[in-house]
This record gives C-alpha cells, sequence and structure tokens, in this order.
C-alpha cells in the first residue's frame, strides 16, 4: 500500500530542535530521534493478541472470534424479496457469458462469490449466485439492457468498502463489480482536470496525480481499496473536505449507464457549465439506485508541497471546539483538515495494536489531528508554530506533537485513520455517521453510552454484547461518527439505538447520514432528515431513471 504521506515533505525549517516551547506546555517531537515509530497503515490492524489484554487499562477488551455473518434476509425478516424479479437461470449465464466473451468477466462460483456478498463489517450478507465484471461502458450497457428486459435485479459494486451495506445484495441481485474497469484516461495539468473509469482505485488515482504535481480532491482511510466510481456514487466525505469540498463540487462530468442501457454522456471536463439542470449531480450520492457510473471527470487540485500534522491532547470537548476556532482563525488557508477523537476510541487503537508507539504518553478525553497544507513550508510553520504556542499558553490544549518527516505524518494519521477497523476487532460495530451542529454534537456519545450502560449491555465480559461507545470525526465538517463495538450482532442492543440515535439527531436538525449514504441500514429513517415533498420527489427521480426498480433494489429509495 502506498504511503499516505509518500510524496509529502515533512517541513520541519533547518535549525529548530523539534521542541517547542510554549509557557502551557511543551510540544515534542514524535518520537525521539533515534527511535523510528513503526508505521503501520490504516488498513493493516492487526487483531490484538490475548497477552496485551491483561495489560491494558480497560480489561474487557478480548477479541471475539469472528462468526459467521447471518443472511441478511434472516437478520431482518420484514424484508422481502421482490417477486417482479426473475429468478436467474442457466439461459440468463448463457447470455452473460456471450456477451462479455470472457471467463474473468462472469463469476459463478460459490466461494469466489462470497466475497462480493458480505461487506466487510460482516454486517450484511446477501445470497447473490452471479457476479458479472464488465470490461467497458459497452458491457455495462448490454448488461444493464438485458437486466431491465428480463427483470433482473443488480447491485452495483466498487470496492465493497461501505458501511452501510448499500453495495452488497440483500437476496440474489447480480453484482455489477467495477473492478476491471479501472483506466486512467487522460489528464489536462494546465487545468488540473482528471477523467478516469469508475473502477480505479482512489489512492492509485491519487499516486498518478502526485507524479504530476496534484491531489485527488478527497481522501479516507480505506483508499487503498475503495473506488472512484463508489465514491462519487455515495457521495464519500472523508479527510479533507475542509479543504477541496464536496464531491458535488469537484465532479466535472460523469459518464453514467442507465437501467434501460442507455449510455449518459456528461463527461464534460469545464468548470463551469450552466446550461440548464446539471443532471449528474443526482448520481453523485444516488448509491447506484438510477444508474451505473462508467466514468468521472474531476477538478483536482495542485498537491502542497509542504504538509504537517499535530496530534494534540485535549481535556474536553469544550477545549476541543475552542482548539477549532482557534485553528480557523490562525491558520485559515492553509488547515486543510482538524479531525476528533474520544480517549476512548484511541484506547481501542491501542488494544487492537498493542506494537505500536502510541502518539502521546498521557491519557486525555480528547485529541484532535490538524493538518496544514500549503506552498510555503517557512510560512506555513511559524503559523503553526504560533497557534501551537498559543492554544498550548492559553489552556485549550493540554499535549501535543507535531510530526517531523513524512513517516510520522503517516504513523500520526494513522491514530485517526486506523480507528474505523480497530473498533471493529471485537465483532463488530453499530456505526452512525451523524452530522449535527457542533456545539451539541459529542454529546450524543455520552447519551448513547448512558442509555446502553443503563439497560446493563456494556460490560468486560462475553455475556455483554457492547464493549464499548466511541466518538470521532471530522470536526471541521461538524461530521461525527458514533461507533457502538460490540462482540456480535444483537438485535436488543440495535434496539437501544434505533430509533433513538435517529430521534436524537432529528431534535437537533441534524442529518442521518453526513457522508456515508442510507444504504440498507438507514432505509427506514431517511425521514428523520428529509421530509415527505424531498422523500416524495425522490421516488419521482426513482421511477423516472428506473421504472422497473431493478437498480440497487431494497435499499434507501
Ligand atoms: O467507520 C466509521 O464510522 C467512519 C469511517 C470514515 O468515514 C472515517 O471517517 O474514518
Ligand atoms: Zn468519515
Amino acid at each position: 500500500m502506498v504511503s499516505r504521506a509518500r510524496f509529502l515533505r515533512a517541513v520541519r525549517p533547518p535549525g529548530r530542535c523539534g521542541h517547542l516551547h510554549g509557557s502551557g506546555g511543551i510540544l515534542r517531537p514524535v518520537v525521539p530521534a533515534a527511535a523510528a515509530i513503526s508505521a503501520t497503515s490504516a488498513t493493516s490492524c492487526s487483531p490484538a493478541p490475548a497477552r496485551c489484554i491483561a495489560t491494558s487499562a480497560p480489561r474487557m477488551l478480548a477479541p471475539s472470534i469472528p462468526q459467521r455473518t447471518r443472511l441478511t434476509a434472516e437478520t431482518y425478516p420484514h424484508l422481502r424479496r421482490d417477486s417482479r424479479f426473475a429468478a436467474l437461470t442457466p439461459r440468463h449465464v448463457a447470455h452473460f457469458k456471450e456477451l462479455l466473451g470472457s471467463d474473468a468477466a462472469v463469476v459463478e462460483a460459490e466461494a469466489d462469490i462470497e466475497p462480493f456478498n458480505e461487506d466487510w463489517m460482516h454486517k450484511y450478507r446477501g445470497q447473490c449466485r452471479l457476479v458479472l465484471r464488465p470490461a467497458s461502458t459497452d458491457d455495462v450497457s448490454g448488461i444493464l439492457r438485458y437486466c431491465n428486459r428480463e427483470m433482473l435485479a443488480v447491485v452495483p459494486q466498487g470496492g465493497n468498502t461501505g458501511l452501510v451495506g448499500g453495495s452488497v445484495p440483500v437476496f440474489d441481485e447480480i453484482v455489477v463489480s467495477m473492478a476491471r474497469m479501472n483506466k486512467i484516461h487522460s489528464f489536462d495539468d494546465v487545468s488540473g482536470s482528471l477523467v478516469l473509469d469508475a473502477g480505479c482505485i482512489l489512492e492509485v488515482a491519487d499516486q498518478y496525480l502526485a507524479e504530476r504535481g496534484y491531489i485527488f480532491p478527497l481522501d479516507l482511510g480505506a483508499k487503498g481499496s475503495c473506488q472512484v466510481g463508489g465514491n462519487v456514487a455515495t457521495n464519500a466525505g472523508g479527510l479533507r473536505l475542509l479543504r477541496y469540498g464536496s464531491l458535488h463540487g469537484s465532479v466535472l462530468g460523469i459518464e453514467a449507464v442507465l437501467p434501460d442501457g442507455t449510455v449518459m454522456d456528461d463527461l464534460c471536463t469545464l468548470r463551469k457549465n450552466n446550461t440548464g439542470y446539471d443532471v449528474k449531480q443526482l448520481f453523485i450520492g444516488a448509491e447506484g439506485t438510477i444508474g451505473i457510473i462508467t466514468k468521472l471527470s474531476i477538478q483536482c487540485p495542485q498537491r502542497s508541497p509542504a504538509v504537517n500534522v499535530a496530534f494534540l491532547g485535549l481535556e474536553s470537548y469544550a477545549k476541543a471546539q475552542r482548539a477549532f476556532r482557534e485553528a480557523k482563525g490562525q491558520l485559515s488557508e492553509i488547515l486543510s483538515a482538524f479531525e476528533l477523537m474520544d480517549g476512548r476510541s484511541q484506547q481501542l487503537v491501542r488494544l487492537a495494536r498493542p506494537e505500536e508507539r502510541r502518539p502521546l504518553e498521557g491519557e486525555h478525553p480528547f485529541y484532535c489531528l490538524i493538518e496544514t497544507s500549503g506552498s510555503d513550508g517557512e510560512h506555513d510553520y511559524e503559523k503553526l508554530e504560533r497557534f501551537l504556542e498559543h492554544v498550548l499558553g492559553n489552556d485549550v490544549v493540554a499535549d501535543g506533537v507535531v510530526a517531523q518527516d513524512a513517516t510520522q505524518i503517516k504513523s500520526l494519521w494513522s491514530w485517526r485513520e486506523g480507528v474505523p477497523e480497530c473498533v471493529g476487532h471485537w465483532g463488530g460495530v453499530y456505526k452512525y455517521d451523524v452530522s449535527i451542529p457542533l456545539a451539541d454534537m459529542y454529546s450524543i456519545v455520552d447519551d448513547v453510552k448512558a442509555r446502553l450502560e443503563a439497560a446493563g449491555l456494556v460490560g468486560e465480559t462475553d455475556e455483554f454484547p457492547v464493549v464499548g461507545v466511541v466518538g470521532y470525526g471530522h470536526m471541521g465538517d461538524a461530521n461525527l461518527h458514533l461507533n457502538v463495538a460490540v462482540r456480535r450482532y444483537d438485535r436488543e442492543v440495535e434496539a437501544m439505538l434505533e430509533p433513538f440515535v435517529y430521534e436524537w439527531i432529528a431534535k437537533r436538525q441534524g442529518s442521518i447520514s453526513a457522508e456515508h449514504g442510507l444504504g440498507l441500514a438507514k432505509k427506514s429513517y431517511i425521514r428523520y432528515s428529509r421530509n415527505e415533498t424531498m422523500v416524495g420527489l425522490m421516488k419521482q427521480i426513482k421511477t423516472l431513471y428506473d421504472p422497473n426498480g431493478i437498480m440497487n433494489p431494497y435499499k434507501y429509495i
């Protein structure tokens, strides 16, 4: 896996010792000069060996033995297969083989299909019996035209890294995997517009851009396996939305295949195009319900040559808000990420990755990761230094470190990016992707924790389903990830969480999905964030594009 920071130059102006002395504290280098941190990538957490448990503070956290994921249809028996859809027959399979003309394109063997049927959190498992792997837009068009005619339901799938069960089948839908459509078609190094296939891996695209001095305007922990088409289909937000904005702004054009096989060519590379409805916007965040994105063009910014990362410990959420306010004020145009992690989330990462050295020695209730990126290392560093001295000196921040080189930048980021995976090490996670006005944002974690504890569901041993409740996320975007780590998925726990969490959010005019989409997980809850008129309009759009309803059925619309 390519390092997040491989192309970044850590900024430490010559002559600086690496220690920052503020009146209220001291910022140390991440490690003493000679002792390099082992840089473990975000996607390579290994399960915690049992021996580390006894020595770690929360004794409760022995990892569970993984169990076979239950079929979604069994977990949610109220879901019924839509009888309008045809069941797959040998005639259909023969047709696809002829259409796609290659063995690699038609996957029938049960063992090979398994990974396409299940999500990475082991929460959802479908019963698909055929995976199609098109190599071109024409292939996709042929597949959908036929499926529409034959009433075969379809689930488009990218890297299958989603968090809401949107990219896996529920029953026997055919999976259309975009993995073979992975070419980069063109890049304009004057304008920064990139045209590429939907199946390109995000990190590969970013590496291609890095070699040309540019950056993909989206970054997330799953970058090594997620695909750009899936990112756009789910309107992924990620770690640098604060700097580069949402995909609704940076995607310039889309080529998509509609359910009847029509190719919608809107692969514009212009920044400005005010000619009628901006139809491509409907595909951004549609989660594969109105067509399959096959190509996209995207506006890529210049890569900043100077990047700094600081990791800070704070005593309260109120102080994290103050730090954010100060960061915006003092770092302004060079601030590229402001991430929040609670103490509990960091404990879980530590337990899952006991071999790694932690950034700060002491325990803090909250941590923030701040990244700056700009074009002038000296100037950026001075700004960051002034900011850090200010927040340390004014009792906003209790302790902190600044990365000294690219390896340390990567390592500090891994304490944030590694949370989603590490939290799942005990069996499963209930995930809520919440957007709430900042003042109230973290209280949802306290309220949910209190509720589960009062119900006697949280405990140290196997008889308790819940391991812990954690909160972390993109403070810069008022987007919190509430994660409830469990030893097993459990209806009682789920009933305590839902609709409680959604009601809590609706009361505060928040959004029940800030950046992960709705998929299957939030299918029944869309009305907590959208009124009847909006849901009605969405249904009309769905019917207009997909009158037979073959595209990603049983999901949110
Ligand atoms: O797993 C989650 O809840 C969040 C995943 C991702 O959006 C992140 O910000 O790390
Ligand atoms: Zn996120």
